[in-house]
């Protein structure tokens, strides 16, 4: 059994952490998948806090710093410019060989010289002791542990890390359990807490109700993890698109239900949180612009199309108001809905993880969902050649038929609406292929085209 290195109660305050750490994260960092800064070199590493969570497993919180960037927390503990990210590290002497794609490194230099420092999230002792301290209300320096007495979660469940391409990191415990680890923290709650615990409240039974969760209150106050029922038998929407595509399956009857299911999530999340007024129409159709402009900026191959994707703008700030705004899911695609039995479940509520939380937190149109899963019908008919337009065509169709039916007003009759969204929507996508998929730019671009060229 290897040994767990000694981490003496000292370590916790070690002056100098970054200096046995600092070279190795940021070799580590910008190559994870949740890693947001890939198109900024990191210039600068910071420890914003650090915890020992359990002997042999240390919690940071650890800002990533670009150029022009300080790491220094402002009075008042507003979060440092730059990106907070969580880590969860191991260290030990001699880790077991089966932490082989975990690990980080070996120090070379100061205190924790000579350890070895893995990602604890890949280590099942580490994975299990984190579901104990869930289970158990109570703190560990800054760190709060809650859950809620009357979903209690047994003890001795088997960890799996989830090796899926993600934004966060999670862990399927004993096919019951997922606990999504935050990675990279912004101030706040999180929308993916917020959010599930206040649609439970309401009786919607599509979201998975959160048991248990975790935060900070150092450097600031922040939603760090998420623990909530695990459907075991249930297919994603994108995998369950795929394969009826390849089998040259129709999937209106899915795309219908699953734009009621859209809808009842909407209901419930306008009885929920607070619902704005109609009418920013010039508002929203000035910040789609923006986006545009700063996109177009990093992404030079959107510029020509630049001045036919504003029409659509300028036609939003003129169309009629719309729904009005309320809390929606914000980065609703088909990856994000989950198929179990006959029912169609939406999880990840956190938003497009590169808005600020603020931003994901207030109120938008409905819309805006809506514009995003018939995009991801878009995305999912381009991944066989030939591509499937009018297999996306007729998802599209049917899910807003199935939306309609439910909220009582129908997105086809929004044309102008949908048409802004839709295309702000591709901006986000060509922004987000192009840092994080380059190899997928094609597919948004593709859309980008057809909104410019022909509007539809
Ligand atoms: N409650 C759940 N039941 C079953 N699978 C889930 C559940 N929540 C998440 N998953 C699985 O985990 C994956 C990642 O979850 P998600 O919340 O989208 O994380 P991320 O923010 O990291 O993308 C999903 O695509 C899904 O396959
Ligand atoms: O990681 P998240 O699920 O929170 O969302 C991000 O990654 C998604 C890709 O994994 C990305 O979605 C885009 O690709 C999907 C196919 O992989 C497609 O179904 C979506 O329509 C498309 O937007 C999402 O935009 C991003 O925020």
């Amino acid at each position: 059994m290897p040994k767990t290195a000694s981490l003496r109660p000292s370590l916790t305050r070690l002056a100098e952490p970054m200096e046995s750490l600092g070279g190795l994260l940021r070799d580590w960092l910008p190559r994870q998948r949740w890693f947001a800064g890939k198109d900024r070199p990191v210039t600068e590493l910071g420890l914003l806090s650090m915890t020992e969570l359990f002997p042999g497993c240390l919690h940071l919180l650890i800002h990533a710093g670009h150029a022009g960037h300080t790491g220094v927390p402002s009075p008042g503990g507003a979060p440092p410019a730059g990106d907070c990210y969580q880590l969860l590290l191991g260290v030990r002497e001699h880790p077991s060989p089966r932490l082989g794609r975990a690990l980080i490194g070996r120090v070379q230099d100061g205190p924790l010289a000579g350890l070895t420092v893995y990602d604890a999230l890949h280590d099942p002792r580490s994975a299990q002791l984190l579901l104990d301290r869930l289970r158990h209300p109570g703190t560990a320096g800054p760190l709060r542990f809650d859950c809620d007495p009357d979903q209690p979660v047994p003890g001795g469940l088997v960890p799996r890390l989830l090796d899926a391409e993600q934004s966060n990191s999670s862990l399927v415990y004993g096919d019951e359990y997922i606990l999504k680890v935050f990675r990279r923290i912004q101030p706040g709650v999180n929308p993916d807490l917020e959010v599930p615990g206040a649609l439970a409240r309401q009786g919607c039974h599509r979201v998975p109700a959160p048991v248990a969760w975790f935060q900070t209150k150092h450097p600031f106050k922040a939603t760090l993890g998420v623990l909530q029922p695990y459907l075991r038998d249930a297919s994603d929407g994108w995998t369950l698109a795929l394969h009826a595509l390849a089998a040259g399956d129709d999937f209106t009857a899915q795309a219908r239900a699953l734009g009621a299911a859209t809808a009842e999530v909407h209901l419930a999340l306008a009885s929920a949180f607070p619902v704005g007024e109609p009418g920013e129409n010039g508002h929203t159709a000035t910040a789609m612009s923006e986006r545009l402009a700063a996109a177009a900026h990093c992404v030079p191959a959107l510029q020509p199309y630049v001045p036919g994707l504003r029409t659509a703008f300028a036609a939003l700030a003129t169309c009629d108001a719309g729904p009005p705004a309320q809390r929606i899911h914000g980065d609703l695609h088909l990856g994000q809905v989950l198929r179990a039995g006959r029912e169609w479940f939406v999880i990840d509520f956190e938003g497009e993880p590169s808005r600020p939380l603020s931003e994901r937190r207030s109120a938008h149109s409905p819309v805006r969902d809506i514009a995003g899963m018939l995009r991801s019908f878009d995305y999912a008919a381009r991944q066989r050649r030939p591509w499937r337009p009018e297999w996306a065509r007729r998802c599209r169709e049917t899910y807003c038929a199935g939306y309609a039916a439910r909220a009582g007003w129908d997105p086809r009759k929004k044309h102008g609406l949908l048409r802004a969204y839709e295309t702000d929507r591709a901006v986000y996508e060509v922004l987000y292929e192009a840092r994080h998929r380059p190899d997928w730019l094609p597919v948004p671009m593709a859309a980008i085209e057809r909104l410019a060229v022909r509007g539809d």
